[in-house]
Order: structure tokens, then C-alpha cells, then sequence
């Protein structure tokens, strides 16, 4: 064999030799993440379980998993991370819409507005995002053992249909009962005159961020759907945003 053949051969057992190594780390690092992931969620299922069994009533709820939530979904924002690096084969903008949402409700609405924090739209969605959390994450974790049990592959592509608009229900009603909160204290908000000479109003914010479900949401619904048809139903789907 010519040197230069060998040359290449040897370059190429080295490049799949590097890619090897990055595959078993990154793998590694994603069964890590994905069952301290599902571990998290059923901490706070068990959590506010026993909170309505023991109080009888929602009220407090929020506050008592109040730290376990903030942490866990905010964890979450390592997901754009791991589609920005490709280590997982999902699109960045639809994950980080979803993520971002989810940071969004949980720091500047019911982390920042107290009285907001006793609502019963506060308890569906926490309950819709615990329920799809754990499907989702044990789904992936089980994916990555390649031994997913058909049960839970069925469930995260067919509980969304009705948990996504649930959620999307309690979030908006949420944000909706802390406009009148917002308003009264003028809070995040930034009145003229003022040094930097701009104004912020985090009430009409809050509105804009409640009209931009209406764009928003149905992509997120209509990829979740494709993704059902690929999974479930096998079929060959071309991703644009990619
Ligand atoms: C600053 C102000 C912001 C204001 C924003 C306003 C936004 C308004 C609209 C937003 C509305 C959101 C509402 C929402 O919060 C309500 C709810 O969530 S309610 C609960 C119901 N929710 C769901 O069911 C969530 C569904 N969404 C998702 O699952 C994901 O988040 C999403 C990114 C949307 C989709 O997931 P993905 O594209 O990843 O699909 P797959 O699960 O099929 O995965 C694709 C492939 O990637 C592999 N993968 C992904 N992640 C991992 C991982 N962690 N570990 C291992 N593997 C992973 C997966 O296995 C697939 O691989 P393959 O293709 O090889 O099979």
C-alpha cells in the first residue's frame, strides 16, 4: 500500500476513534441529565401529592415545591444547550420557545407574583408539566437504554394532544390573574422621564406575551404531532428549521 494511502487510513481510524469518544460521553452525559431529570419531576409529583392529601386543599401548594421547581426547570435550559452543540437531534428554536416559556412562568410570574402563586390555574399546569416531564424524560432515558417500553413511547406522543392546550390554559390564566397585580404595583416597569430616557411596562409586556401564544403554540403543537406521525406511525418527515 502506497504511504499516502496508509496516511488517510489512519486519519480516518482517528477521526472515528474521536467520534466514538464523543458519542459514549455525550451519551453519558444525557443519561445523567435525563434521570436526574425524571428523578426530579416525581420528587415534586410525590411532593405535591402529599401536600393536597395531608392540607386538603391547594392553597400553600405552590409555595411548598416552590425551590424543587425553580431548580428543575431551570436545569432545563441546558436542553438548548444540548441542541445548540448537537447532541440531540431537535431543533434549537423549538426547544428553546418551549424551554423559555417555561423559565418565563416560573421566575417572572409566580416566582415574582405572589398573589398569583394560590391560583387554581398555578396547580393545572404544574400538574400537566409534572405528568408530561416524567413521560418525557423517562421516555428518553429508556430510548437511550434501547429498551423503551411501548407504554411510555405511547404516552409522550399521545398524552401532549390534550396536555399541551391544559397547560397552555393554565399558563395564560395565570398570567392573566397577575395583570391586575402587575398594574397596581407597576412593577419590572420603567415610567419617563428617567436617565436612560426610555419607558418599560411590564403590564403590556405581559399582553404581548400572551398574544404571542397565538403564533407560537401551534408550531409547537403541529412539530409535536409531526413527531407523533414519524415515531408511532413510521413516517419519513422533512424538518425546515433545522
Ligand atoms: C421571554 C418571554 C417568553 C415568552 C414565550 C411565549 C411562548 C408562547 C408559546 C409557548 C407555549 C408553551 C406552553 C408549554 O409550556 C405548555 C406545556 O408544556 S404543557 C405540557 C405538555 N407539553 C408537552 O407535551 C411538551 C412537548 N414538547 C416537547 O416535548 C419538547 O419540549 C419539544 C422540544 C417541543 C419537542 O421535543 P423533540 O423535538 O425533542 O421531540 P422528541 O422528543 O421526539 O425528540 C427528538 C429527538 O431528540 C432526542 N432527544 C431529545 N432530547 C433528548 C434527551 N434529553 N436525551 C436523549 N435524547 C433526546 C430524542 O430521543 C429524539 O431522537 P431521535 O430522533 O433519534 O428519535
Amino acid at each position: 500500500m502506497a504511504s499516502g494511502e496508509e496516511d488517510g487510513a489512519l486519519e480516518e481510524k482517528e477521526t472515528n476513534n474521536k467520534k466514538r469518544t464523543k458519542s459514549i460521553i455525550a451519551t453519558a452525559w444525557l443519561m445523567f441529565y435525563n434521570i436526574a431529570m425524571t428523578a426530579g419531576w416525581l420528587v415534586l409529583a410525590v411532593a405535591m401529592t402529599r401536600y393536597y392529601f395531608q392540607k386538603g386543599t391547594h392553597k400553600g401548594l405552590y409555595r411548598s415545591i416552590a425551590r424543587t421547581l425553580k431548580f428543575f426547570q431551570t436545569f432545563a435550559l441546558l436542553e438548548v444547550g444540548h441542541c445548540a452543540i448537537g447532541i440531540v437531534r431537535t431543533s434549537v428554536i423549538v426547544t428553546g420557545v418551549q424551554v423559555s416559556s417555561r423559565i418565563f412562568m416560573v421566575w417572572f410570574i409566580t416566582h415574582s407574583i405572589r398573589q398569583v402563586q394560590n391560583q387554581e390555574s398555578v396547580i393545572l399546569f404544574l400538574v400537566v408539566w409534572t405528568v408530561t416531564e416524567i413521560t418525557r424524560y423517562s421516555f428518553y432515558t429508556f430510548s437511550l437504554l434501547k429498551h423503551l417500553p411501548y407504554f411510555i413511547k405511547w404516552a409522550r406522543y399521545n398524552m401532549f394532544i390534550v396536555m399541551y392546550p391544559l397547560g397552555v390554559i393554565g399558563e395564560l390564566l395565570t398570567i392573566y390573574a397577575a395583570l391586575p397585580y402587575v398594574r397596581k404595583a407597576g412593577m419590572y416597569s420603567l415610567r419617563l422621564p428617567n436617565k436612560y430616557n426610555v419607558s418599560f411596562d411590564y403590564y403590556y409586556f405581559l399582553i404581548i406575551v400572551m398574544l404571542s401564544y397565538i403564533p407560537l403554540f401551534p408550531q409547537l403543537y403541529f412539530h409535536m404531532l409531526r413527531q407523533r406521525r414519524k415515531v408511532l406511525h413510521g413516517e419519513v418527515i422533512v424538518e425546515k428549521d433545522e
